[in-house]
Order: structure tokens, then C-alpha cells, then sequence
């Protein structure tokens, strides 16, 4: 089995603006020490009015900290309003770009489609994509959630070739547990991630899937990290409202320093 390094990553979603983006990246900076980064990799997922300012503290600063957008545009240019294309985004040196999270999936109609061309257009400005896939409560009780992630993993990569999969993030993220303070089990985790990382494997290579880092998000708090983190196919985190709070952040990143849960 390939190494993984695990990711925890930190989507702030509409909180902090570019002044608190600042404080708050500050805070992580002080906070967090070489080790930390030699045994995870750090990220922050923010508002696109944060972008150049944390850009900037990274930059200047030499930080460790990696950051991205929470959306990119399907489009590369031209008459989108309100759209923030993947040049732009490469341009201000981010490493990441959530797509299809299940916020967007709801509230702005992003259907598989959409997702698809939105990974396609990380991948051609070298950004890499957070791809959010899971199941709503119904598909959960209905106990098709696996099926359901699966399809929708399968649509957002539709003609997306092996060469830019092995490098994607993948987060389960089951819609029942996002910001309900209901984190789903280690073993519900785990269940679907091998269940992702087997599809992968069936429509590219074993070896790719083997790559993957495969997160998990909802509800995450460092009380549940490091139980989430003993699975063997969940490598990281996407972490919403604790990610707020840089001392539980931290936390989270030193989940090992953390009793399982
Ligand atoms: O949606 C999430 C991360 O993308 C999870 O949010 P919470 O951690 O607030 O539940």
C-alpha cells in the first residue's frame, strides 16, 4: 500500500473576511510546527475574497499551509458574471478547488454535469480538485448510499483520465451529517471511502486508487478525528465548523495526540 500523507483540510464556506482570513491563517501559522506538517498536509478552503490575502502570508511568510477555493467556473472566460474562472485561480497559486459540495449541489443546481466540467477545468489550470460526493438522509435510510456516492463519483469523472485522477481528493461527505453535530461512525466512514477507493480501482488501476487520498467530512471535531483517522481508506478530513476555531483545528491536525474516540 502506497503512503498516503492525510490531508485535513479546513473549508471555512461563507465565514471570515479577508481581514479575519488573515488572523485566523496567522493563528494556524504560529500554532502549528514543522512536525505537523511532516506527518499532515495542511489546507484551507476559503471565500474567493480571502484568496489574495492569504496568498500573500504564504507567499511572504514561507508558510506550510496550503489553501483553495470552495467553487471554480466550468468556464475559462468570458461573459459569466459573478464566476471566478481557473486561471485566476492558478494565478493566485492555489493548490486546491472544492467542487460539487453538497451546498452547491442544493442551493445552486450543480448537477453531475456541472461537476464534471468543473473538474475537467481544475485540471486544465493545474488546480486540484476536492471532489464532494454523498448521500442525502433518504438514500442513507434507504440504505443505497453507497450505490448513490458511487454514481456520483462515476459522473464527476466522466473522461477524466488517469493521469489527472491519481492526483484528485476525494470527500465523502454524507449530507446527514454536515453541520448537524451528527458525525457519521468510523465504520459508516470507512465503509463507503473502501467503497470509493474500489470503484476507482474498477475504472482505473489499482495502483491509481491506491493514491488517492480519500476524505471524510461532516461534522468533524476533534473528539471524532482520530477514531475517523484509524480506518485504513480514510486519510483526512473536511472539516467545517471546527475549522473555525484554530485551537480545534489544530487539534484535529493532531489528531494522533488525541484519544480515539
Ligand atoms: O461540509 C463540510 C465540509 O465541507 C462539513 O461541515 P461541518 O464540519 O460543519 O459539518
Amino acid at each position: 500500500m502506497s503512503e498516503r500523507l492525510p490531508l485535513m483540510a479546513g473549508n471555512w464556506k461563507m465565514n471570515l473576511n479577508h481581514l479575519e482570513a488573515i488572523q485566523h491563517t496567522q493563528k494556524l501559522a504560529f500554532t502549528l510546527a514543522d512536525k505537523d506538517y511532516e506527518a499532515v498536509e495542511v489546507a484551507v478552503l476559503t471565500p474567493f475574497t480571502d484568496l489574495r490575502s492569504v496568498q500573500t502570508l504564504v507567499d511572504g511568510d514561507k508558510l506550510k499551509i496550503k489553501y483553495g477555493s470552495q467553487d471554480i467556473s466550468a468556464h475559462d472566460s468570458g461573459a459569466y458574471t459573478g464566476e471566478i474562472s481557473g486561471p485566476m485561480l492558478s494565478k493566485l497559486k492555489c493548490t486546491y478547488a472544492v467542487i460539487g459540495h453538497s451546498e452547491r449541489r442544493q442551493y445552486h443546481g450543480e448537477n453531475e454535469e456541472i461537476v464534471n466540467a468543473k473538474v475537467k477545468a481544475a485540471y486544465r489550470h493545474g488546480i486540484l480538485p476536492i471532489l464532494c460526493i454523498g448521500e442525502p438522509l433518504e438514500v442513507r435510510k434507504a440504505g443505497t448510499h453507497v450505490a448513490h456516492t458511487l454514481a456520483q463519483l462515476e459522473g464527476a469523472l466522466a473522461g477524466v483520465p488517469a493521469s489527472d485522477v491519481e492526483r484528485i481528493v476525494v470527500a465523502y461527505e454524507p449530507v446527514w451529517a454536515i453541520g448537524t453535530g451528527e458525525v457519521a461512525t468510523p465504520e459508516d466512514a470507512q465503509e463507503v471511502c473502501a467503497a470509493i477507493r474500489a470503484k476507482l480501482a474498477e475504472l482505473y488501476e489499482a495502483e491509481l486508487a491506491d493514491k488517492v487520498r480519500i476524505l471524510y467530512g461532516g461534522s468533524v471535531k476533534s473528539s471524532s478525528a482520530a477514531g475517523l483517522m484509524a480506518k485504513p481508506d480514510v486519510d483526512g478530513a473536511l472539516i467545517g465548523g471546527a475549522s473555525l476555531d484554530a485551537d480545534e483545528f489544530v487539534k484535529i491536525v493532531r489528531y494522533r495526540e488525541q484519544a480515539v474516540g
